[in-house]
């Protein structure tokens, strides 16, 4: 179990000293709606979760719940919906006036991520979950008793190219030892400033996984919890498919549904955060000969193109006023070069996010450009697609497209201003705290009607019959797509 050694017991004056200093570090407000995620976020305003989930690979469906308090300020748009001008977010339900009688708090942080293989054996079952995992592959509610066995055939179809990936790195992932030192380095840096807690890390693939690190939450008896994913960006299929996981277990479990828990859902406004990316690139354009000819090639992991249109996923958006917001910062430092966004790391039939990253490079070292500084931007930690697709597979394009001088930007890691400023963002969100709701979801209910379960087997069998046989999937496996 990942939780660092706890001495986490914090005085409630504490916590509330902490409400104080309620967003005083942010220079750039920004909105995050609380529909944040796709529209089956927002239709499960009041919805509970399909599914308990065991601590292995399967049971891993459901919906996405959504979040109805804002914190620390909260604002309602036109219609009445409420927004927050921060990206922190709280769930509503239970009142907790009751926990502030409380002398003494056992103060939790969660850390969420994909998780990566530990082994080259582990990376056909590692892919089995990501793509059993219905925010990863969207199939309509009708197709979605297909997910598994369709995980299964993508993941022995996709697993000879992951496996070469990940030998060429070192014959695994590095994401568990890099997020294993950032709890260690945010629990130390909330020690500093004051606030004991246990930092969990919970993957949402691979050990060790979200629900054993609510496992263990539950055996410390934490009393107050603060959710932390780390993706800067919000996705519905990376923060938002870990949510949906914490939910479908909190809901079944009378401790878990009344405990406090904030959940940050994307901070990559934070000014912290902004400088130290601004910090990170200023050192390694230093490293070229000429700094200023130098183009700053953001490079994001991409999505498929109907989660930004037909979802309502809201990471293109936040990924450009990412991007933005670095680039004010640089230019307020003095650097003006250019610079260029595209989206990378795309598997199958789909359409995903534009300008791919392997078509920018070849386009630019067409039209001339010779020096490229390439910063990978919606992931805080070295993996396989900086380690392998950026510093192995896009730099031999690059080359190869007559671009000279090329560099990459490290991920943040454990950076000491981010790792301050992640400390920061779990104190501002805490005193917001408050317990999950526990309604039940409406698709829950359909499904356990015996009639309807058989009408919707017998058409959904027809249709994922024709979908299965269609040509475009055909085309797909046949041309190495997934
Ligand atoms: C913000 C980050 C990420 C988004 C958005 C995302 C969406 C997404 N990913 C896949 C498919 C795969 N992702 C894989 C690995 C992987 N993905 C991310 C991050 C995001 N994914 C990371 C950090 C990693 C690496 C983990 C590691 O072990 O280092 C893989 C496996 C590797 C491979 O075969 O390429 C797949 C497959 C989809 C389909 C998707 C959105 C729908
Ligand atoms: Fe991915």
């Amino acid at each position: 179990m990942s939780a660092t050694s706890y001495s986490g017991v914090v005085s409630q004056t504490k916590l509330l000293g902490s409400n104080l200093n309620c967003s005083t570090h942010r220079r750039f407000p920004t909105s995050c709606s609380l529909s944040e995620g796709s529209q089956d976020l927002e239709k499960s305003t009041s919805q509970m979760f399909l599914s308990s989930c065991s601590s292995t690979s399967d049971k891993r469906n459901g919906m996405l719940g959504r979040s109805r308090h804002c914190s620390p300020i909260e604002k309602r748009n036109p219609v009445g919906q409420t927004f927050c001008s921060v990206g922190v977010c709280t769930h509503s339900g239970v009142d907790v006036e009751s926990n502030l009688h409380a002398t003494e708090e056992r103060v939790g942080v969660l850390l969420l991520n994909l998780g990566g293989p530990d082994t080259l054996d582990d990376v056909q079952p590692f892919l089995f979950n990501l793509f059993a995992d219905p925010d990863i592959i969207r199939l309509p509610r009708l197709f979605r008793f297909l997910q598994k066995p369709l995980a299964k055939l993508i993941s022995v179809f996709r697993a000879p190219k992951s496996k070469e990936g990940y030998a060429a790195i070192g014959g695994g992932s590095p994401l568990r030892k890099i997020t294993d030192e950032q709890a260690d380095a945010l629990k130390m840096a909330l020690k500093a400033k004051n606030m004991p807690v246990n930092v969990y890390v919970g993957m949402r693939y691979w050990y060790p996984f979200t629900e054993e690190a609510i496992q263990q939450i539950k055996r410390d008896r934490i009393t107050r919890l603060v959710v932390l994913p780390l993706y800067p960006q919000f996705s519905i299929s990376t923060t938002g498919s870990s949510i949906r996981v914490m939910q479908n277990i909190f809901r079944e479990d009378d401790y878990l549904s009344r405990l406090p828990v904030s959940i940050i859902k994307s901070w990559y406004q934070r000014e912290g955060y902004i400088k130290s990316m601004a910090d990170l690139i200023e050192k390694e354009l230093a490293s070229f000969s000429k700094p200023e000819e130098v183009m700053i090639f953001f490079s994001a992991h991409g999505v498929p193109v109907s989660y930004v249109e037909n979802a309502g996923d809201p990471y293109k958006d936040q990924m450009e006023e990412c991007i933005y917001l670095i680039m004010q910062e640089l230019k307020a430092r003095g650097t003006f070069n250019e610079h260029t966004l595209a989206f990378q790391s795309r598997v199958g039939p789909v359409q995903w996010l534009k300008p791919y990253t392997d078509e920018v490079l070849v386009e630019l070292g067409q039209k001339g450009v010779k020096s490229l500084l390439a910063v990978p931007v919606s992931f805080v930690s070295e993996h396989i697609e900086t380690l392998e697709e950026i510093d192995m597979e896009y730099k031999e394009l690059a080359l190869e497209s007559g671009i000279e001088n090329w560099g990459r930007v490290p991920a943040l890691g454990c950076t000491s201003s981010f790792i301050m400023d992640l400390a920061d963002a779990v104190i501002e969100a805490l005193p917001s705290a408050t317990a999950m709701s526990t309604s039940r979801n409406t698709s829950e209910a359909v499904d356990q009607d015996p009639m309807r379960y058989v009408i919707k087997m017998f058409f959904g069998s027809i249709l994922a019959f024709v979908l299965l046989l269609s040509p475009k999937m055909l085309v797909a496996f046949r041309n190495k797509l997934f």
